[in-house]
């Protein structure tokens, strides 16, 4: 069932959170919404589900219109962070739930339902659970029966709000992986809401930027990540240096170095600022044409990664983080107090406003 979102916008009190958002969810997609707090991801899944109303704009499931249609008759499943599972009722009653309370005509038999919740039960690993009461699961766990319990209606499309928010780290990555199987499984077209971008990128098929009530940038992780289509999109998706200057000969005169990109288009008597990620950068001991000098202030050797802090040579106080691997790092031998030279392969520039 696909989703088409048309021109949603949504103002509480004098306050706009939505600005006429476009966006289309493909059947059996899984999209997440990506943002930073306050961009307006909550308020775009609730009026997707029909919770909350828009002031304008519409919402179809699969070409049917389903603005004015009620949240009990989308037949949507929902999941949230904080896990709303029924206290006085068991696991297998929680999963259950949705089923039981059909009208009779379309409630399947007491064996159905039952079989039902065994598959589900078995699917989310909690076969020996099906008698506990929620206050003695784990975390993790109880996200696992909101989950079953709510793909135990076999709803049209799937919403998730921040489902993992209230997880710690490690659990977090597990039920990643599981939801992504899941998904997998059943394919219901289901919509992500999150604000770790690790997380989106490791789930969702397409990932919709958000910021200030828009959809800044709609594409699949791998897209959004290598050719970001702005300023804000390079800033939220990770660690960046940012070097602003005048335009000429089509890059970014910024100390002894041009920084340039091919593809910015923007011309000679602008301003620009040019985007280069830590891990982007080519370290040399040797001084080579072309190159921003630096001294090692810094390496921090926790992890996979080597993180180092250089002071320009070329350019008083400023300073560049790289990102080594550390094969790299221990093959160059580097130190703290190390001359070094600096190269960026990849780099974007952006044109500011004068
Ligand atoms: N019921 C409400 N009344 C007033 N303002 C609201 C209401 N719901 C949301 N807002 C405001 O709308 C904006 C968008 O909120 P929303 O919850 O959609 O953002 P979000 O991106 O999901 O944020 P978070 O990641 O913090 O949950 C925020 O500034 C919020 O304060």
């Amino acid at each position: 069932m696909s989703i088409t979102v048309e021109k949603i916008s949504k103002s509480f009190g004098s306050f706009q959170a939505l600005h006429g958002v476009d966006l289309t969810v493909q059947e059996g997609e899984l999209l997440a919404l990506l943002g930073p707090s306050g961009s307006g991801k909550t308020s775009l899944l609730r009026i997707i589900a029909g919770l909350e109303h828009s002031d304008q704009g519409s919402i179809s499931f699969h070409g049917q219109e389903q603005t004015n249609t009620h949240v009990s008759a989308r037949n949507v499943g929902f999941v949230f962070q904080h896990y709303a599972l029924f206290r006085h009722m068991t696991v297998a009653e929680n999963v259950a739930y949705g089923l039981k309370v059909r009208p009779k005509k379309q409630r399947p038999s007491k064996n159905a339902i039952k079989e039902k919740v065994d598959e589900l039960l078995a699917l989310i690993k909690l076969e020996g659970y099906a008698d506990r009461y929620p206050a003695q699961l784990s975390g993790g766990q109880r996200q696992r029966v909101a989950l079953a319990r709510a793909l135990a209606v076999e709803p049209s499309v799937l919403l998730l709000d921040e489902p993992f928010g209230a997880l710690d780290a490690k659990v977090r990555k597990e039920l990643r992986l599981w939801l992504r199987n899941l998904h997998q499984e059943f394919n219901t077209t289901s919509v992500f809401v999150t604000h770790d971008q690790e997380e989106a990128f490791d789930v969702a098929d397409r990932v919709a930027i958000m910021n200030e009530g828009r959809i800044i940038q709609l594409g699949r992780p791998d897209e959004v990540y290598h050719s970001p289509n702005s300023p804000f999109v390079f800033d939220f998706l990770g660690r960046v240096n940012t070097f602003s200057g005048p335009i000429s000969d089509r890059g970014v005169e910024h100390g002894s170095f041009v920084f340039r990109d091919e593809e910015s288009g923007i011309g000679e008597g602008q301003r620009g600022i040019a985007y280069v990620r830590p891990h982007h950068f080519t370290v040399t001991k040797e001084s080579r044409d072309k190159s921003i000098p630096g001294i090692i202030h810094r390496l921090h050797r926790a992890g996979p990664l080597v993180s180092i802090e250089i002071n320009r040579l070329d350019v008083a106080s400023d300073y560049v983080q790289v990102e080594l691997t550390e094969l790299q790092s221990k093959s160059l031998h580097l130190s703290v107090g190390d001359t070094i030279y600096l190269y960026p392969e990849q780099c974007r520039v952006f044109s500011v406003a004068q």
